[in-house]
Formats: C-alpha cells, sequence, structure tokens
C-alpha cells in the first residue's frame, strides 16, 4: 500500500516559560527563571510548520493543554475559587504552580510512539500515549495528550490510540523521541528500533548523574500494544556515558528516515553490532555515523544537530533540518556543509530559529510527532488540523490576539493569564474542531 510520513508539531501554549523543571536537561537548567516569549515561541513553531506544509509534506497541528492545571492543584490540595487557588500555590510553591503551568505537552516527540498500519498485526495505526514518568510536569500530560490525540486521529477502523503505560518508574516510557522506523517504501512492512535508557529492574549499565527515563520494559510494553512482528523489532539501550552528558532523549544523538541512520558513534551501547543488525534486516540500510573527531557528544547537545527531522527530498535522497543553532557553530555547520557537499543520501540543510524552544532543550525533532499514514488514512484525520495557507493566517493572528510577549514565572499566578488561557482554548477547539476536550469546557 502506497504511503507517506506526515509531521505533527505541538503548538507552543500560552503559558511558555523557563522554569528548570528537567533535571538531565541542561537546556531546562540553563535557562531556569529567564523570561519568556509564548507569543514569538508560537510563531517560531507554526513558520516551521507552513515550511515543510508549503515544501509538499503533509503538515497537522497539535493543540496545546489546558494550563495552569487546576484541577492538578486541587488534587494537590490547594482549594477555593479558581483565583484562590492558583493564589495559595504560588506563595506555597512557585515550582508547583510552574509544574502545573508548563506548556511542555509543545514537543510531541514525547506525546506517543507510533507504528504504521504496515507494521500491526491488525492493520491500523497504533498510538500509546507516553506516561513520561520521569518528570512530574510531564508525567500530568498523558490524559489530556490521549483526548486531543483521540480528537485528531479519531476513526477507530484505522487508529488505535492506547492509553499511557502505568505511572511508575519501571515503565517510564518518553514515546516517539526513542523510537526509529526504518524501511524502504513507507508502505511497506518495516523494522522498529526501541531505544530505551535502563534496565527497569535495575540490571545492567546505567548513567550515574543523570536520570534515564526510558525503560526497556516500557519499550517492550509498547511493541506488544502495538502487535509487532517480533523479527522486525529491535531495542537496544543508549550509552549511559551520554545521558550523562546530557542526551536525555535519544533523539538528541540519533536521527533516521527510510534507510539513513543519522547517529553520533558514541550513541548506543554495543553501536557496531545494532549497526550490523539494522544492515541484516532494512535492505540498502545507509548509517552516517558521525565521530567525536568532528563532533563532540558536547556539541551535539549544545547544538541539537540530530535534533533535526530528516525528511525525504521531494527530488531523491534526504532533507535535514536543523536549528539555527547548528549553524552557529562553525564546527558542526563545517560537518554538516562537508556531509552534503560529499555526496551523501543528505542533499539539504533547512535552518529555522526556533529559539524559544531549544531554551528549554525542544529542537525541530521535539516539536514534531511523525505518523506514516496511507491515503485512506489521510482522509479519515480530522481535516481541520492539517496546515495550509488559511490555517497558517488564522492561527497566527489568534495567537496575536490571546498571547503574551513576556512571561516570568511570577506571572503564572495572576488570574487574568488563567481567563487569557481558557478564552483562546475554547476558540481553537472550535478553529480546529476538536469538540469540548478541555476540562474547563465540560
Ligand atoms: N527531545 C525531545 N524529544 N523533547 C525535548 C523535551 C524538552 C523538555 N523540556 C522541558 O520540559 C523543560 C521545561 C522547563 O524547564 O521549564 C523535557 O526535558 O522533557
Amino acid at each position: 500500500m502506497k504511503a507517506f510520513e506526515a509531521n505533527f508539531d505541538g503548538l507552543v501554549g500560552l503559558t511558555h516559560h523557563y522554569a528548570g523543571l528537567s533535571f538531565g536537561n541542561e537546556a531546562s537548567t540553563r535557562n531556569q527563571l529567564q523570561p519568556s516569549n509564548p507569543r514569538l515561541a508560537a510563531k517560531q513553531g507554526l513558520l516551521k510548520m507552513k515550511a515543510l506544509a508549503d515544501m509538499g509534506y503533509v503538515q497537522g497541528v497539535i493543540p496545546p493543554h489546558e494550563r495552569p492545571n487546576i484541577p492538578l492543584l486541587r488534587q494537590l490540595g490547594y482549594s477555593g475559587t479558581d483565583e484562590q487557588v492558583l493564589a495559595r500555590a504560588a506563595q506555597h510553591s512557585p515550582q508547583l504552580l510552574s509544574a502545573a503551568s508548563s506548556a511542555s505537552a509543545m514537543w510531541v516527540a514525547n506525546a506517543a510512539t507510533v507504528s504504521p498500519s504496515a507494521d500491526s498485526a491488525d492493520g491500523r495505526v497504533h498510538f500509546t500515549v507516553a506516561n513520561l514518568n520521569n518528570k512530574f510536569h510531564r508525567a500530568i500530560e498523558a490524559p489530556e495528550t490521549a483526548d486531543l490525540l483521540r480528537a485528531i486521529f479519531r476513526d477507530p477502523q484505522h487508529f488505535s490510540v492506547h492509553d499511557a503505560l502505568p505511572q511508575v518508574g519501571l515503565f517510564g516510557d518518553e514515546g516517539a523521541a526513542n523510537h526509529n522506523r526504518f524501511g524502504a517504501d513507507y508502505g511497506d512492512a518495516g523494522v522498529q528500533l526501541f531505544i530505551y535508557g535502563r534496565d527497569g529492574q535495575q540490571q545492567g549499565a546505567a548513567p550515574a548523574r543523570y536520570p534515564a527515563r526510558q525503560t526497556r520494559e516500557a519499550s517492550d510494553a509498547v511493541a506488544r500494544l502495538h502487535q509487532l512482528e517480533n523479527s522486525r523489532t529491535l531495542f537496544a539501550q543508549q550509552n549511559p556515558a551520554v545521558i550523562d552528558q546530557g542526551v536525555f532523549h535519544n533523539d538528541v544523538i540519533a536521527v533516521s528516515n527510510q534507510q539513513v541512520f543519522f547517529c553520533h558513534e558514541e550513541a548506543f551501547v554495543d553501536q557496531p553490532q545494532l549497526l550490523q543488525q539494522l544492515a541484516e534486516r532494512v535492505p540498502g540500510f545507509q548509517p552516517i555515523v558521525v565521530p567525536r573527531e568532528k563532533v563532540s557528544v558536547n556539541d551535539a547537545v549544545n547544538t541539537y544537530l540530530f535534533n533535526s527531522q530528516l525528511l525525504r527530498h521531494p527530488d531523491g535522497g534526504m532533507l535535514l533540518v536543523l536549528p539555527e543553532e547548528s549553524r552557529q557553530h562553525e564546527g558542526v555547520w563545517h560537518y554538516l556543509t562537508e556531509l552534503v557537499e560529499n555526496g551523501g543520501p543528505i542533499r539539504e540543510l533547512k535552518v529555522f530559529d526556533l529559539r524559544e524552544s531549544m531554551y528549554n532543550g525542544g529542537g525541530p525533532a521535539c516539536l514534531r510527532l511523525r505518523v506514516v499514514l496511507t491515503e485512506a488514512e489521510r482522509q479519515a484525520v480530522n481535516p481541520a488540523v492539517l496546515m495550509n495557507d488559511r490555517l497558517f493566517t488564522t492561527l497566527n493572528s489568534w495567537v496575536d490576539r490571546h498571547y503574551r510577549d513576556r512571561l516570568t514565572q511570577a506571572d503564572l499566578a495572576d488570574p487574568q493569564l488563567l481567563r487569557e488561557g481558557r478564552t483562546a482554548l475554547d476558540e481553537l477547539t472550535q478553529l480546529l474542531d476538536l469538540g469540548s476536550v478541555y476540562a474547563f469546557q465540560r
């Protein structure tokens, strides 16, 4: 069956700010309490979506979550009117209010793991919502993510959206950021590679300094839920030493598409063996392994060259969509331009300014969820979320009307921000034909 890869990007929410919530993600820690610009952040994301849509890629939008999350604050014992809940949380624990207000759902590479219908025994596209168990501000995303995915991929004949795995460390799951799918034509059965950071039973190697967010047990469970064939499913461990250097998700050190695997030489445990297994299973496999002499792990973490989108180029080969930080680094940019000039599978580099997201450790690849679709499946996607000229204009003016251009942690206590968010999201559910997906609408 003919199929193609679509990208669904997270739309940045109105409460986008820098709270230093993600230990092990060095950008998050470094930029804690810097003022943010939510309006710019949303517009930078929209520009990337529009550019890809203009190039002919199918591009969708995944809406933000309801933040601040008042029901969560009530669950934690803050009571009274919504305004009192906010004031009490802000007074008692600004960090908790930040967690309940984080716009982190924008990094939809962590929304779910996705398997195309060609790989699943029941012939449906499977999604398992990520539980994001390692970080409180992210673990709270799961139920809303499930609702939103069901409002977009709403036809159960084509799509199966599984709820998140149990919310415990043993099943820590970070979604598509730790998952790759290889193959020639998108519509043929492919090979799926699940990458974990540690064995949940604490056996084997593990990082010493920073947490490994994904467990082997979680990856196993997702593969089962997606009804994948064993012979086409591989599991590999990320090198714990690079987690300790700030590689908190695998998509910070590797990216793949079809037969191409672009990764750093220090990305995996037993990397030669993994590459051998892939070469045996993926006809035409083309690894591009970047040596540490050309790009150090530290430079990879600071420039996010692997947190790029590797897209099938309209003229054949691949296009690499990179953050501006990769161009700003002389050594990294030199390596990348040489890569293109040397005539490998990567034909073109395209750079986007995503600084607002990058300051929280989210590059181009973090902002998108890849979904391989057949034409019939695309027809079954909620059409209102698909990017085109009209939606781009509509969403830009929606952002202009509702978003602030400066936000600090102290602003989260402002009840006016809560009202602005609800008004904006209420309007958005109509623009994107989502139904009443948010708790405040029910
Ligand atoms: N690599 C991928 N796919 N995603 C990047 C996610 C970044 C996110 N940052 C944050 O959640 C920072 C929020 C703060 O500190 O305010 C995280 O660490 O989970």
